[in-house]
């Protein structure tokens, strides 16, 4: 309601026929209506993946309080405990284990991206926040998640941690996305200047997460195995929340309790991929190098159980939960989205239209070719276990409002030097996209947000769209080509109606990737 309230002003100063403008007050009362329930789904699934719940899932103590319980595994408890993790939800993965482990923790160390205790304290979020007198000793760091000094003071203080453990220990090692950039140690004479350029470079070129991180793990001393061979004899547990497709331990946050497979070579076809051969600085190449003749190859992980306590299929399990209690038919397309911007925006905008035509008999059906395009995206993306059949089937069958639902994280090449976000992008991609195609008796809104609830540099978590996106910003003398050939998302959608499109909901304590929403509501 709120938001309408925004967009009025600016429907009123558009020139229009009484009875358009009648016409369009009807449909921003719709889409506000949708992008209330957008909002409430993606609230449903990122609550369903709040740390410390998932974390009571995974762990638990036998009734004696003598033996920690990990799925099927037990260790035994005499005040012999450590802890040590990084990433953005750790903090309340932390608080969880320190309730639960009493006085068997002895000690802790974790390191957690800059600004989210305070941003916790100010939500009010008491079950995210170590209690006063707490073991746990607490670093930020990773502005903007790149990695910084203080990251690095936290790295150290982690690896020292793990490097005085004896054989009677167990260290627990708590890990969710964000955690490459909050546990750096580069491996001399690689700097943490020259490590942070490498990454960023790699990252505006388009690189996969999987390829940032393997050679984020060759130039490491945790990573990649490291932190489990700083930690031995201890008995290692490693609980990880997923915020990688697929949810690859040795990936996500480059997998510092998994030894890692990669060779040399692997790395140089990385760098050569993204044209960065030649800006190498002289103690990548040393560092590879030795790499290469290291007669011990790679960490031995067998003291260590990493386990995956959650991920964005229980986020998108409890969505669509809530979108069928809203009377909607929901189905979840894929939790692996994946693949560069550009095409996924197509993909849903051209999804949007089949849909469509589907969902209302009077139309003119979606042609073979644009039936035939859309499966040819889908081929491009290559999107594991795609439900594109399934959903087209349910548009087919019922006549009722769909919600399709679906998580992952494109690629987004930069090329500008805006402020954005992939999920900003995305939406805004999908609103140039859905001009392309007749309206229909159809509301179409399209949602895309982080779980993390930070898109990018960004305070926003992301944004929704609906197909009246183009003729809205073309009131207001904003043109989107321009936006989007800058990367400058942010500054669209906060310029738009007064940023009534922009999804707000602070730093979540949580990181399972992006949602992806598409609401088609016939009316
Ligand atoms: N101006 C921009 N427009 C679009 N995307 C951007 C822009 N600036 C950064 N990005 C993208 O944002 C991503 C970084 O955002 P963020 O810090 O939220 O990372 P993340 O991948 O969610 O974090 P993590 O991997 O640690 O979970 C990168 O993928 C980058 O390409
Ligand atoms: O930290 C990282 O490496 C990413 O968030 C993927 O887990």
């Amino acid at each position: 309601m709120a938001a309408a309230l925004q967009v009025l002003p600016h429907l009123a100063r558009a020139p229009l026929h009484p009875l358009l403008w009648w016409g369009s007050v009807a449909r921003l009362a719709s889409s506000m209506a949708l992008a209330e329930q957008a909002r409430q789904l993606f609230d449903s699934a990122v609550g369903a993946v709040l740390p410390g719940p998932m974390l009571h899932r995974a762990l638990s103590l036998d009734p004696g309080g003598r033996q920690l319980k990990v799925r099927d595994r037990s260790f035994q408890l005499r005040q012999n405990v450590y802890l040590v993790g990084f990433g953005k939800a750790v903090m309340g993965m932390a608080a969880a284990a320190e309730e639960l482990l009493g006085q068997h923790l002895v000690q802790g160390v974790i390191s957690i991206p800059k600004g989210i205790r305070a941003a916790m304290e100010r939500a009010g979020k008491q079950e995210m926040l170590l209690k006063p007198h707490s073991h746990v000793q607490v670093f930020e760091g990773a502005e903007d998640n790149l990695p910084d000094r203080d990251a690095l003071r936290a790295a150290l203080a982690i690896r020292q941690l793990a490097e005085g453990l004896t054989a009677d220990d167990l260290l627990l090692v708590l890990i969710s996305g964000g955690g490459s950039a909050l546990l750096p140690a580069p491996i001399p004479p690689v700097t943490l200047e020259e490590k942070q350029t490498l990454t960023r470079l790699l990252a505006a070129r388009g690189a996969t997460i999987q390829e940032l991180n393997t050679i984020r793990k060759a130039l490491s001393q945790l990573k990649g195995g490291g932190l489990a061979q700083a930690a031995y004899p201890a008995q290692v547990v490693s609980l990880i929340l997923s915020d990688v497709v697929g949810d690859p331990v040795e990936v996500i946050a480059s997998g510092p309790t998994v030894a890692s497979s990669h060779s040399v070579q692997d790395c140089l076809h990385i760098v050569n991929r993204y044209g960065l051969r030649a800006a190498l600085p002289r103690s990548v190449k040393t560092v590879l190098s030795r790499a290469d003749s290291d007669p011990h190859g790679p960490h031995s992980c067998g003291h260590v159980l990493n386990v995956i306590i959650g991920s964005n299929v229980l986020a998108l399990a409890e969505a669509q939960r809530q979108a069928e209690a809203l009377g909607y038919q929901a189905v979840v397309l894929s939790a692996a989205m994946q693949g560069d911007v550009k095409s996924m925006a197509q993909f849903y905008g051209l999804l949007a239209h089949v849909a469509r035509t589907r969902l209302t008999p009077s139309m003119a059906g979606a042609s073979v070719e644009e039936d035939a395009q859309l499966h040819e995206l889908a081929a491009d993306l290559q999107i594991p276990d795609l439900q594109l059949e399934e959903a087209l089937e349910t548009m087919a069958r019922g006549r009722g409002p769909v919600c399709l639902l679906a998580g992952g994280e494109p690629t987004v090449q930069l090329q500008g030097s805006g402020r954005g976000g992939r999920n900003q992008e995305l939406a805004l991609r999908v609103g140039a996209e859905l001009r392309r195609w007749p309206l229909g008796q159809i509301d179409v809104l399209f949602l895309s947000g982080g779980t993390d609830g930070q898109d990018g540099p960004t305070e926003a978590a992301g944004a929704w769209v609906t197909p009246e996106l183009a003729s809205q910003a073309a009131a207001e003398g904003l043109d989107m080509a321009t936006f989007l050939a800058h990367n400058d998302s942010h500054t669209f959608f906060c310029r738009l109606q007064g940023g009534a499109h922009l999804l707000h909901t602070g730093m979540t304590g949580t990181n399972v990737m992006d949602t992806h929403l598409l609401f088609l509501q016939p009316r």
